[in-house]
C-alpha cells in the first residue's frame, strides 16, 4: 500500500518536539483513523499537523485547515524544473501529471512541507505560502478590501482630494489617490488645468485609456450629437455606463470644463453598499440578481453614428468562492428586452430589482457633488453608480474610460492590494 511507505511524522511547529503518529492504512477511502493533533512547544505558537486521505492531504497550520488535492499539489510544485521563478510561469506540463497521483512520502518541518512523488521528485511548499494560496486561505480573505458607504459615511471619512502635482509627480500622491479609489470607488484630483489635454495626462498616469464608440478622450455637451440622453440637458437617474458591453468599462473619468447655468450636479451612489443591504434584508433577492443573466443594449442611429451593442450578464456579479461582489451592471435606460428569463422567474426578478432600486434610491445613500473646472472625478464604473441633475445653460464635460486591469496593475505595483 502506498500509505505504508509514508514517513509517519507529525511535528509541532517547533520541529524537534514533534511526535510520531501511527496512521493505519485502510485501503481506499479516507486512510486516517487517528485524529491529527498539534503539539506546540510554546502554548500560543501556531502549529502544524497533517493527515493523509485517499486523494488529498489535510494540513492544519495555525487556525487554517487546508485540504490539498494531490494533483493540485503536484501541479503547484515550485522546483526549478516545474516552475520558472524568473518569469513566474509554470514549466510543468500539467497534462503529464497522473490524475491518480499520490505522494510517496510526507514530511513537515517548522516552515515547510516536503512531498516525495512516485518518480522521486521532491516538492517543497512553504507553509505560509500554502496558508495564503489554498482555497481555505483564500476564502477567508477578500480580493478587494473596501469601505462601503452612504453619504454620511463618505463625508465623515473626509477623504482628501489629491493635488494634481502630487498625483503626477510623486508615488506617494499617486498611491494615496489609488488607495482612496480602491476603498471608496471614487476619488478626486484637484487643481487640474481645465483642458482635455491635461485630463488625458492624468488618465495616462494610472492606466491605458479605453477607446470606445465614444472615442478615446471625449468632450460632450447637450448638443444631442449622439443618440443618447447623456447628450441632453435632462436629468439622468443613477446608473453604470456601458452595461451593453460584454465587459463594461472599468473606470470613468469626468472633468467639467465649463458650466454657465444652473443645476447639473452629479449624483454618486455606492452600488455595493446597496447590494449588501439587499443581501442582509432578503438574500433570495440578492441571489436572483446575481444569477439571472440579462441583456443591455445600445442602439444608435443619429447623424453618422450607427452602433448596436449588446452585453449579457447579471446585475450583480460575485466571486463564487466568497460571494464578494466585483461588478454591478445597473442601467434601467439601457436594459434590453428581457427574454432570457422564464416566466416563473421573471416576476421574482422584478421584486429583487425593486428591492435593489429602493436601496439605491434611499436619499441617505446619495452623494451629490457639483463638478467644477479643475476637479477631476474618477468613478469605479463596476461599483459606483452615477447620475446627474437636469441643468440649464452651456455645460461641457470631458473625460474617458480606463481599462480596469491597468488601473489595478498600477495599484499593485505601488504595493496596494487590488
Ligand atoms: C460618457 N459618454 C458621454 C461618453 C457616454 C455616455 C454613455 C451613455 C450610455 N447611456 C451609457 O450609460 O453607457
Ligand atoms: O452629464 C453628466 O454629468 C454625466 C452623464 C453621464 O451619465 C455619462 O456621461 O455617462
Ligand atoms: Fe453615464
Amino acid at each position: 500500500m502506498w500509505c505504508q511507505r509514508l514517513a509517519w511524522l507529525l511535528r509541532g511547529r517547533r520541529g524537534s518536539a514533534g511526535r510520531r503518529w501511527p496512521w493505519l492504512p485502510r485501503g481506499p477511502g479516507p486512510v486516517l483513523a487517528v485524529p491529527a493533533r498539534c503539539h506546540p512547544t510554546a502554548p500560543a505558537s501556531p502549529c502544524c499537523a497533517w493527515q493523509l486521505h485517499q486523494d488529498h492531504l489535510e494540513l492544519r497550520y495555525g487556525s487554517t485547515v487546508m485540504r490539498l488535492d494531490f494533483v493540485w499539489l503536484r501541479d503547484h510544485c515550485r522546483s526549478a524544473s516545474c516552475y520558472n521563478a524568473k518569469t513566474s510561469q509554470r514549466s510543468l506540463d500539467t497534462a503529464s501529471v497522473d490524475l491518480a497521483i499520490q505522494p510517496q512520502a510526507v514530511r513537515v518541518d517548522e516552515t515547510t512541507l516536503f512531498l516525495t512523488w512516485p518518480d522521486g521528485h521532491v516538492t517543497r511548499y512553504g507553509l505560509e505560502w500554502l496558508a495564503r494560496n489554498s482555497y481555505e486561505g483564500q476564502k477567508q480573505q477578500v480580493m478587494h478590501p473596501r469601505i462601503l458607504w452612504n453619504a454620511e459615511i463618505y463625508q465623515q471619512a473626509q477623504v482628501p482630494s489629491i493635488d494634481c502635482q502630487s498625483f503626477l509627480e510623486t508615488d506617494e500622491g499617486l498611491k494615496e489617490f489609488l488607495q482612496n479609489f480602491l476603498l471608496y470607488g471614487i476619488a478626486f484630483v484637484e487643481n487640474v488645468p481645465p483642458t482635455k489635454e491635461d485630463t488625458e495626462i492624468l488618465a495616462k498616469r494610472i492606466s491605458i485609456i479605453r477607446e470606445t464608440i465614444y472615442g478615446r478622450m471625449w468632450y460632450f455637451t447637450s448638443d444631442f450629437s449622439r443618440g443618447d440622453t447623456a447628450y441632453t440637458k435632462l436629468a439622468l437617474d443613477r446608473h453604470t455606463d456601458t452595461t451593453y458591453f460584454q465587459e463594461p468599462c472599468g473606470i470613468q473619468v469626468f472633468h467639467c470644463l465649463k458650466h454657465e447655468g444652473t443645476g447639473g450636479r452629479t449624483l454618486l451612489v455606492d452600488g455595493f453598499h446597496a447590494a449588501e443591504q439587499v443581501l442582509h434584508q432578503a438574500p433570495e433577492h440578492f441571489e436572483l440578481l446575481a444569477k439571472v443573466p440579462l441583456k443591455h443594449e445600445y442602439v444608435e442611429n443619429v447623424g453618422g453614428c450607427h452602433n448596436h451593442m449588446i452585453g449579457v450578464g447579471p446585475v450583480l456579479n460575485v466571486y463564487p468562492w466568497n460571494n464578494e461582489l466585483y461588478l454591478i451592471r445597473y442601467n434601467n435606460y439601457d436594459r434590453a428586452v428581457i427574454n432570457t428569463v422564464p416566466h416563473d422567474v421573471v416576476r421574482r426578478w422584478y421584486h429583487a430589482h425593486r428591492a435593489l432600486t429602493a436601496e439605491l434610491r434611499r436619499p441617505h445613500n446619495e452623494l451629490w457633488v457639483k463638478l467644477k473646472p479643475g476637479k477631476v472625478l474618477f468613478v469605479d464604473n463596476w461599483r459606483v453608480l452615477h447620475g446627474r441633475e437636469a441643468f440649464t445653460g452651456y455645460r461641457q464635460l470631458c473625460g474617458c474610460y480606463l481599462t480596469r486591469d491597468d488601473v489595478l496593475n498600477t495599484a499593485r505595483l505601488l504595493g496596494l492590494q487590488a
